[in-house]
């Protein structure tokens, strides 16, 4: 079978490659041209050897796995001189067009062994190897795509060269977060277990579970308050405390049912991952719509974290790299029950720092992510408070326990038939 990423070749032109260089939001960005041309300002001062590896097969579950194992796959194989940059390829406002990978700038001693693990990796149907090299006058770089073929050599098939390309206003990866990393209905979710489950056999107990009814536009008797916030802003404390004070059932979201499976999909990539955290809250929604038909319910989790973190964690840099407010990324998936309510809990860094540790519990490794990354934790706040049907309302926890339940259990009685 031909590579697909070969059909990619006809708008190869057309695609800008973005380079991710930190975490902190530079990315470098270059287009192709046939005509030789001056490269961008930042390429001009890279003395290594360099490559891309992009991952783009037909299998969207296969090709997720294989850019999840990709990282560890060159770190272990290739020489430690060579750095690793993520990189995106795109079509400019087309969607789903981003193919992701990996650019390498080599600067060891032994080019061999990275042209050989490279041509090894180009062999698979689902790479795609480039070369960059370096023109004489130092300010031309020319792309040149290696070839599929069993030759391990590069095998050049088209030579291109590196241009500046215009900025794009938001981050590449916006345009695949539909259905990659957020699911606005029950259907695309479960397409993703469906298509995962001969390789995660967990896939099929989880789907077992998902009920088929739409229980969103039931109205319930009862209001149903979710409480949002990152780890230790005091979720746990609330709810508990709200359940006492309302006589209310207390749910959560992923639900208690899923306990069993969440550490093996914790484990897979952002597409399988967040496809398991969108069915957890359809079914928590079946279980609001039964308990809220007896008494107030209160709901550890829901829809915002899941969006929230799969938004901010799709793309790199500040806040501004976040799809803009008002973005139909935010919008509430139309078969999702809606709460009455949605308290987001915020908490100064530094007092969230301090309750972590003295609750002195082990942390989730995106939570180790949030304590490293002052930037993540910013974009999932913003992310929240973007989220809309219904929007979050935000509430300090940083005063007393008691303090903050007052404040709570008077935005439910101002906003909710008790
Ligand atoms: N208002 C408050 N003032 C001081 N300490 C608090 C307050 N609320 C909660 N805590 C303490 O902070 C720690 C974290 O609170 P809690 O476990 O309720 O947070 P959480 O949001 O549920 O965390 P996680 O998402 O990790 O489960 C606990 O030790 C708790 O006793
Ligand atoms: N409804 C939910 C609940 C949780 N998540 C994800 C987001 C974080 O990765 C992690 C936080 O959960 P915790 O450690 O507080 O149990 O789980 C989600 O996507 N959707």
């Amino acid at each position: 079978m031909a590579k697909r990423s070969m059909s990619l070749l006809g708008q190869w032109s057309s695609r800008v490659f973005s380079i991710d260089l930190d975490k902190r939001g530079a990315l470098l960005n270059f287009a192709l041209t046939e005509k030789p041309q001056q490269a961008p300002e930042k390429f001009r001062n890279i003395q290594e050897r360099c490559y891309s590896v992009l991952v783009c097969g037909d299998d969207r579950i296969q090709s997720a796995r294989f850019y999840f194992g990709l990282e560890d796959l060159l770190r272990n194989e290739l020489p430690a001189e060579c750095e690793l940059l993520p990189v995106s390829s795109y079509l400019p406002h087309v969607k789903d067009s981003l193919i992701r990978g990996y650019f390498l700038k080599d600067a060891s001693e032994c080019p061999s062994l990275t042209r050989r693990v490279l041509g090894a990796l180009g062999l698979s149907e689902q790479v795609q190897v480039c070369s960059y090299l370096r023109g004489p006058d130092g300010g031309r770089w020319s792309q040149q795509l290696w070839s599929g073929s069993e030759n391990q050599n590069m095998d050049v098939s088209k030579t291109c060269y590196v241009v500046p390309s215009e900025e794009a206003n938001y981050h590449p990866s916006v345009l695949n977060m539909e259905n990659s990393d957020v699911f606005y209905c029950r259907a695309e979710a479960c397409k993703v277990l469906q298509e995962s489950c001969d390789i995660i056999p967990e896939s099929r107990a989880v789907l077992e579970l998902v009920g088929k009814t739409d229980a969103s536009r039931h109205s319930p008797d009862f209001p149903v308050v979710v409480i949002e916030g990152l780890d230790a802003t005091g979720k746990t404390t609330m709810t508990e405390s709200l359940r006492e004070a309302l006589g209310a059932r207390l749910l959560r979201s992923p639900p208690q049912c899923l306990s069993p499976w969440r550490a093996v999909f914790d484990r897979e990539p952002p597409l399988i991952r967040r496809a398991f955290y969108a069915l957890g809250n359809y079914i928590t929604a079946e279980q609001m719509g039964k308990e809220a038909s007896q008494a107030p319910v209160i709901v550890d989790r829901y829809w915002h974290s899941t969006a929230s973190y799969a938004i901010a964690t799709a793309v790199s840099g500040p806040v501004s790299s976040l799809p803009p407010e008002g973005s139909p990324l935010y919008r509430w998936p139309p078969d999702l029950l809606q709460p009455s309510l949605v308290v987001l809990l915020t908490l100064d860094p530094q007092e969230r720092k301090r309750r972590l540790e003295a609750r002195g519990q082990g942390q989730t490794d995106e939570e180790q992510e949030l304590d490293h990354n002052l930037l993540f934790r910013l974009r999932v706040e913003e992310a929240y408070r973007r989220v809309r049907g219904p929007a979050c309302v935000v509430v300090d926890a940083g005063p007393s326990a008691d303090k903050v339940l007052q404040q709570v259990l008077l935005l439910i009685k101002e906003h909710c038939r008790l």
